[in-house]
């Protein structure tokens, strides 16, 4: 039986709705939200009610599909004028995880002025439903590729949310630990609380307790003590966006894991599908980080921790250079080293 039986999935095309799960409520409501329009979508992306790179891109493909659907031109010129427009909406919600431009893209490219009205509809909802399903494909695929990094009895650490709720299924850095358990391995998983919003605390010790999975809480300013302490022997995270040198955005702390991981040299991993790629972008300089409200910083559920009118920055992604990454497994590999060369390959 999968270990994901009590995890829930992150959105579910139910044939004219978009079923999402509100991620914001976790972990103490498992609640689910009925998304009919083009905005509900744009406001739950922005939101983080669904979060996490190919779950912002599968909603958002679903929501594309969703609006075109409603259309009432039977000009297919006119169809696609409007459904770039809807693209563009959709894409202005988030900047940094690459997958929300790589799933809408993707749909838009689905559909062409040879198709009636009618099939481009149809072509849409299918584009979108075949990305949620090769998704869950290559999550499970880098989670076997993942799970050759590490041996029964391995304490392995981990940011953000990297997990099932934040893709189709299964996730990327979270990835190996189902199969691990599925299969009898025993890793212990640290994970970091991940402030200001705290999508570790929240989602991933959720998610690896409702799946059986060993998980510690530890919170951010514990983690070089944690890996000393504690003996962490690799260290694996999500991303967002992985340029052409292998550069990578991933949740803000994840730079700080990297350079611990360099102090106490142990590995230091990144788990991503080629749909979080972009090798348009030559360096992680020209990765665009979204800066989040300030509330996120001075209140903590609503209840103020921080003075009135005090400066905040509030960067929800930070970069991590590419020579503090030891590997990045993807769903044709792992790939170590030259970077540029391998990423290069990849696209061929
Ligand atoms: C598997 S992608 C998960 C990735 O997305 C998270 O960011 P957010 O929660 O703001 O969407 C974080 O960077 C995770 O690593």
């Amino acid at each position: 039986m999968s270990t994901l039986v009590n995890v829930p999935r992150s959105v579910i095309w139910n044939g004219n709705s978009i079923t999402l799960l509100n991620q914001t409520k976790l972990p103490t409501e498992v609640e689910y939200k009925e998304l009919t329009t083009i905005e509900s979508v744009w406001d739950s992306i922005v939101a983080l009610e669904v979060r996490g790179a190919p779950a912002i891109g599968i909603t958002a493909a679903f929501g594309l599909a969703q609006a075109a659907r409603r259309y009432e031109t039977a000009d297919i010129t006119k169809f696609l004028a409007q459904l770039k427009r809807d693209r563009d909406y959709l894409a202005s919600s988030r900047p940094t995880a690459v997958n929300l431009f790589w799933a809408l893209d993707r749909v838009v490219r689905s559909v062409d002025d040879s198709l009636t009205v009618e099939e481009a509809k149809e072509r849409l909802e299918r584009e979108a439903l075949d990305i949620q399903q090769e998704d869950e494909e290559v999550c499970r695929t880098i989670g076997e590729n993942a799970l050759t990094l590490f041996r029964d009895g391995d304490k392995v650490l981990t940011i953000c949310n990297a997990g099932s709720i934040a893709t189709a299924r299964y996730g990327t850095a979270l990835a190996p630990f189902y199969l691990a358990k599925e299969q009898g391995i025993s890793l212990q998983v640290f994970a970091s609380e991940t402030r200001p919003v705290l999508q570790g605390a929240r989602l991933t010790a959720w998610e690896l307790q409702q799946a059986g999975v060993d998980v510690t809480l530890i919170t951010d300013n514990m983690a070089a003590n944690t890996i000393a302490a504690k003996g962490i022997s690799a260290i694996i995270v999500g991303a967002d966006r992985i340029v052409a040198n292998g550069d990578t955005a991933n949740k803000i702390g994840t730079f700080n894991l990297a350079v611990l991981a360099k102090y106490f040299n142990i590995p230091f991993y990144v788990a991503a599908p080629l749909s979080t790629f972009d090798p348009a972008l030559e360096t992680g300089a020209e990765i665009v980080i979204e800066e989040r409200k300030d509330e996120e910083v001075t209140h903590v559920f609503g209840t103020r921790v921080a003075p009135e009118g005090v400066a905040v920055y509030n960067p929800a992604f930070d970069v991590t250079p590419n020579e503090l990454i030891t590997g990045i497994v993807t769903e044709k590999g792992i790939l170590r080293g030259n970077y540029k060369e391998a990423i290069a390959k990849l696209f061929l």
